[in-house]
């Protein structure tokens, strides 16, 4: 376990659905949270049953279950960050954004989840303004894909100056970083080959990319990057640190991940790929990890 600067142990939350697949959601969290040596709290939103080929079935936990999951964490564990990633439903956003109110944590990053890699919805479609209005000003970061991006913003994004102008628009909603994940395209990069992360903070771009790796076995990843964000949050790391150590680390797992064979569909990455700390970013560069 690493520790905080005030000798405490660091203590992370998610707050998502459950993928009995082990690949995405509640468990990749966890196995991140774990690989950062940082203590993993949970609140159950949904159970899914998936697997690397799709999703079978979900089940939406009630609302008061998950208001005394996150009240029973908060009264006891006190987590130093927090992660968001499925809410299934406007009942769920409005239960999640008043406990989260309550608490009054600083770290919140927010995955607006909305499609699972297979196509199936995690969140109705009526989630949308819930989301924009209830969840987007509690988040420190907001981790949108491009098709989350487009749906929160209402406009195709093709270009890097359409996802900067997507970024000013959903920092405008109260998030104090926002990243517009660059796994589906290759938009406005000049590299086809590279997977480049565009990072807002109000005033600066600031871009992380990678080798884009030729790999199926990526579910899971966005909840890997989100989650290892509050895992170096809860590590006292600053925001661009977090993101830089978040990026390679998702990177080095998809990587890790092609020595294995989990599953006939969408394989998971491998959590177990060893964390290497990022530091010395200046906002406004661009970054090639
Ligand atoms: N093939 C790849 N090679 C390298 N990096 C990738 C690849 N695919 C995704 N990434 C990186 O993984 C992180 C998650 O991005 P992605 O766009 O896949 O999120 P997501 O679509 O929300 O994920 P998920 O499908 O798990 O919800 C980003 O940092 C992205 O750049
Ligand atoms: C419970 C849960 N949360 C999030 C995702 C998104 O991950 P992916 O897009 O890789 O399927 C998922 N499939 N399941």
């Amino acid at each position: 376990m690493h520790l905080r600067a005030d000798h405490s142990v660091a203590r992370a939350l998610t707050i998502a659905g459950s993928d009995s697949g082990g690949g995405a959601g509640i468990q990749a969290d966890l196995k991140t949270f774990t690989a950062f040596g940082v203590f993993g709290a949970s609140c159950v939103t949904a159970v899914t049953a998936q697997n690397t080929r799709g999703v079978q079935a979900i089940h939406d936990v009630p609302t008061d279950v998950i208001s005394r999951q996150m009240q029973s964490v908060f009264e006891d564990i006190r987590p130093h960050s927090i992660k968001v990633g499925m809410l299934s439903n406007v009942a769920t956003i409005k239960t999640v954004a008043r406990e989260l109110q309550r608490a009054d944590l600083k770290n919140v990053v927010v995955d607006p989840v909305m499609v699972a890699k297979g196509g199936a919805p995690l969140l109705t479609a009526d989630s949308t303004d819930a989301l924009l209005a209830e969840i987007l000003p509690l988040a420190a970061v907001l981790t949108p894909n491009v098709p989350e991006a487009e749906v929160l913003c209402n406009f195709s994004i093709r270009t890097i100056e359409d996802a900067k102008e997507a970024a000013i628009q959903l920092k405008r909603r109260g998030p104090r970083i926002v990243i517009i994940k660059g796994g589906h395209a290759a938009w406005g990069d000049s590299r086809e080959d590279s997977a480049r992360d565009l990072v807002y903070d109000g005033r600066a771009f600031t871009t992380f990319a990678t080798r884009r790796v030729p790999s199926t076995k990526t579910h899971g990843t966005g909840c890997t990057f989100s989650s290892a964000i509050a895992a170096c949050l809860a590590l006292e790391m600053s925001e661009l640190e977090a993101i830089g150590t978040a990026k390679r680390y998702v990177y080095d797992a998809i990587v890790a991940a092609a020595q294995w064979d989990i599953g006939a569909g969408h394989g998971p990455i491998d959590h177990t790929a060893s964390v290497e700390w990022r530091r010395g970013f200046t906002a406004g560069k661009d970054y090639d990890l």
